[in-house]
């Protein structure tokens, strides 16, 4: 067992992450706002107002963004000793460690990671090849110790994953899909769980690690057959570790939940729920119902009647309510960027960790009355003051015990949940998993799981080996995705002879993206060459120019199957040497595009995607940040357009989306450049009139059909009070409901390979 307590165990903590600059922030010129002068410190600056400076005080301000260079290995470590940098390991060890701590002394931990997509929560989390994150750190360092104990106690480690996305609850275990996701219940004595999640036994690490490559996979396939962002989704993994004395028929349990949220950026134009509602999107009501409990909690807490804590208007705030308002020591980390061009979404950020902090102080502080709350109460605290502000926060999380009854000593795992002395059996720590084992529930034993899972592990290990071995030999397609956590991650081999591809079940490659056609296309491996050929009407694009006919690949095509499904093309052995894979992400196949679409707006705009796609570095001195950064836009906002588009003709809408520039090199009389916008022209595929020139007002943009969607554009138009643009999700959901009545109707098509708008609130 881990020894006296080190000072991270401490209970409600809000840490903020800064990382470094991406390489397309690099490329576009942007600056860095964001500055830490201490360990606790974060202040950010208004790039349009330099003098403009906010600084925020939370329990760790991790400084990630530079002084830091790679070992041998590929870790990130510091680059000199005075450097400030803080790396995976400065984060696990203030920040993992207390979770372990915690774990061992049998409390509950829930870490959660907040920020907008991209900004880090992934990698803070799970991390990044060498650069491993809290998660698989936790699982390591928790199997490493149980090797050293030496006492008469067995202990159980359970891991679940799953996916909460729009409201819906996916096993990221189990390849089995329920229709309408599982089902979130509540049990009188264990509070919410989710009905039929699997929770995996584990003897060691190197499962763990195995079953998260599972997860990532069976997450990836579902991200890649739905055509929905990760970033839309929250992930929660939990690790349910149990002690069992077996001298003293005691357990001890602690379930352990890291939780990687949706991108927060939608976040800021939702306001209140009923408004969100109007908007037209779900994805994020676990995000506002998760600001809506922490606010009332902080209400609960300065004394204000708080009749009802809104747990229940969303699948994450049920499942975290004991984290939220119970037994649990909890830690939010906040994941921001660097970039100015960020800034908003920056603020927001810190803003709500903040709010996360005020709410931690004040529930602690006031000590929240019992009957504040609408079930069970809430966390007991103690708290200390530094400088005038609450520097160490600690729950007073009761240990979960319980009372073993062993039905025989050889098995000694039948474990009856009690409810004894501990405040566990009221308020168990178990967030997700179904009631554990015992004789009363007829679940099968500790033993009985084991053997189960051995099974299914050498099964497993079979399919890894036999994947392996299918690497090294064949000619695969990798996917792209958005997410650079779920990229390569899933592998279609073209064997030998020729193979269709497509979403039919017969197909030999079995895809099922956003515009792919039950037989989409057929690949030939004859004579140490590989072909594919499209399907009549199928959209088949090489390295950003779409084919028609038989084409030859080669090592490291680019492949864009149907709207926006990305392969990158892994050629034969012989054909393949030690290039960087990671070169070729998602932005590189937009930007692709976007090189063969930009001619006909202007030619010097082909430069600037060349220092885009690295492919000029020499000339990055010569690119204009303000159009780097326009075409960062652009590029992020590709594939919600292919999107829309592919929905709109799948439900004969007859509406025509496309992307533009505006200004993307007019000047005014002066010769200022003029603010260059992205925009999404809508039009009537057959009129070609704009679609918007009768609900200007409705959409808040300007007439003619060229609306801004959400950009940097944006940034000054709402400071200059005009209102919140809409997000293009919104913007589109209403181009369609305004002047198509019968969409809602529609959307419910089977036909429809993803809804991701759903009617609004009357
Ligand atoms: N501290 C860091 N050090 C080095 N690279 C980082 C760091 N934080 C993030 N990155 C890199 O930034 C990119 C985006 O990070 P990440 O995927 O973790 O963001 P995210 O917030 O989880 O996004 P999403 O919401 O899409 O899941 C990744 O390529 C990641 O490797």
């Amino acid at each position: 067992m881990m020894t006296a307590p080190l000072p991270s165990t401490d209970g409600v903590r809000v840490a903020v992450r800064v990382r470094p600059f991406s390489q397309r922030e690099k490329t576009s010129g942007s600056k860095c706002v964001i500055s830490m002068h201490s360990r606790t410190t974060t202040t950010i600056q208004d790039p349009k107002n330099p003098e403009h400076r906010k600084t925020f005080t939370f329990d760790l301000a991790y400084w990630s963004h530079d002084g830091f260079q790679k070992d041998q290995d590929g870790v990130f470590i510091s680059a000199d000793p005075s450097s400030q940098f803080a790396s995976q390991k400065d984060v696990f060890h203030d920040l993992g460690r207390g979770i372990l701590d915690s774990a061992w002394q049998g409390y509950n931990a829930t870490l959660l990671a907040y920020g907008q997509t991209g900004s880090g929560k992934s990698y803070s989390m799970v991390g990044f090849g060498a650069n491993k994150g809290i998660t698989p750190n936790v699982c390591e360092e928790l199997f490493q110790a149980i090797e050293k104990q030496e006492g008469n106690e067995e202990y159980q480690v359970t891991f679940s994953m799953l996916e909460i996305y729009n409201e819906q609850i996916r096993d990221l275990l189990s390849r089995t899909k329920k229709p309408g996701g599982l089902k979130v219940r509540e049990d009188q004595q264990l509070g919410f769980y989710v009905d039929g999640l699997k929770s995996v036994p584990c003897e060691n690490y190197a499962q763990i690690e195995r079953l998260m490559e599972q997860g990532t996979k069976i997450r990836t396939t579902a991200s890649t057959n739905m055509n929905a962002s990760s970033s839309r989704s929250h992930m929660v993994i939990t690790i349910q570790f149990k002690q069992v004395f077996l001298d003293s028929d005691l357990t001890k349990q602690s379930s352990i939940n890291l939780v990687d949220l949706a991108g927060s950026e939608r976040q800021k134009s939702s306001g209140s729920e009923g408004d969100r509602l109007k908007e037209g999107s779900r994805v994020n009501l676990s995000l506002t119902s998760l600001g809506n409990v922490i606010s009332a909690l902080a209400d609960a807490a300065t004394g204000k009647r708080v009749l009802h804590v809104p747990y229940r208007d969303s699948v994450l705030t049920k499942l975290l309510q004991p984290a939220l308002g119970g037994n649990s020591r909890t830690t939010l980390i906040a994941a921001i960027s660097p970039a100015d061009i960020c800034y908003e979404e920056t603020l927001s950020t810190l803003r709500y960790a903040e709010s996360g902090i005020t709410w931690a102080e004040r529930l602690l502080f006031c000590q929240l009355p019992a009957s504040a709350l609408q079930r069970g109460p809430g966390p007991e605290c103690v708290f200390m003051f530094a400088h005038g502000r609450a520097k160490k926060i600690q729950n007073k999380a009761v240990v979960n015990t319980s009372m073993l009854m062993r039905e025989s000593k050889a098995e000694n795992n039948k474990v009856l949940l009690t409810r004894g002395n501990s405040r566990m059996a009221e308020r168990p720590a178990c967030l997700l998993a179904e009631p554990g084992p015992g004789p009363q529930t007829g679940q099968p034993t500790w033993a009985h799981q084991l053997e189960q899972a051995r099974e299914e592990w050498h099964q497993q290990y079979l399919a890894i080996a036999q994947e392996r071995q299918m690497t090294e030999t064949f000619p695969h397609l990798l996917n792209v995705n958005e997410d650079p956590q779920l990229a390569g991650v899933l592998k279609y081999f073209i064997q030998a002879g020729s193979c269709d591809a497509g979403r039919a079940a017969s197909n030999a490659i079995l895809l099922q993206g956003l515009g792919i056609s039950d037989k989409h296309a057929s690949f030939t491996n004859l004579d140490g060459k590989v072909t594919v050929t499209p399907q009549s009407k199928c959209k088949v694009v090489i390295n950003g120019v779409p084919i028609m006919t038989k084409t030859k690949l080669q090592h490291l095509d680019r492949i864009i199957l149907g709207s926006n499904s990305a392969y990158l093309y892994i050629g034969f052995p012989s054909e393949r040497g030690n290039e960087d894979l990671n070169r070729f992400d998602y932005d590189f196949f937009q930007l692709e595009q976007l090189q063969k679409d930009v001619p006909e707006q202007v030619a010097s705009a082909q430069e600037h995607c060349a220092v885009f796609l690295g492919a000029a570095g020499r000339r990055e001195g010569n690119a204009d940040p303000s159009v780097l950064a326009v075409f960062q836009d652009y590029v992020k906002l590709m594939p919600l357009v292919a999107e829309a588009n592919q929905m709109g003709e799948e439900l004969e809408k007859g509406l025509r989306m496309e992307l533009k520039v505006k200004n993307l090199v007019s000047s005014d009389s002066r010769g200022y450049d003029l603010q260059k916008e992205v925009m999404v022209k809508v039009t009537h595929q057959r009129t070609h009139e704009p679609v918007f020139r009768d609900e200007p007002r409705l959409l808040q943009g300007p007439p003619g059909g060229l609306l801004p969607p959400k950009s940097t554009a944006g940034v000054g138009k709402r400071a200059a009070g005009e209102g919140d643009h809409p997000s293009l999700d919104d913007l589109l959901y209403r181009a369609m409901s305004c002047s198509f009545p019968g969409f809602h109707t529609s959307v419910r098509s089977p036909k429809v390979v993803k809804i991701f708008w759903v009617k609004p609130a009357v």
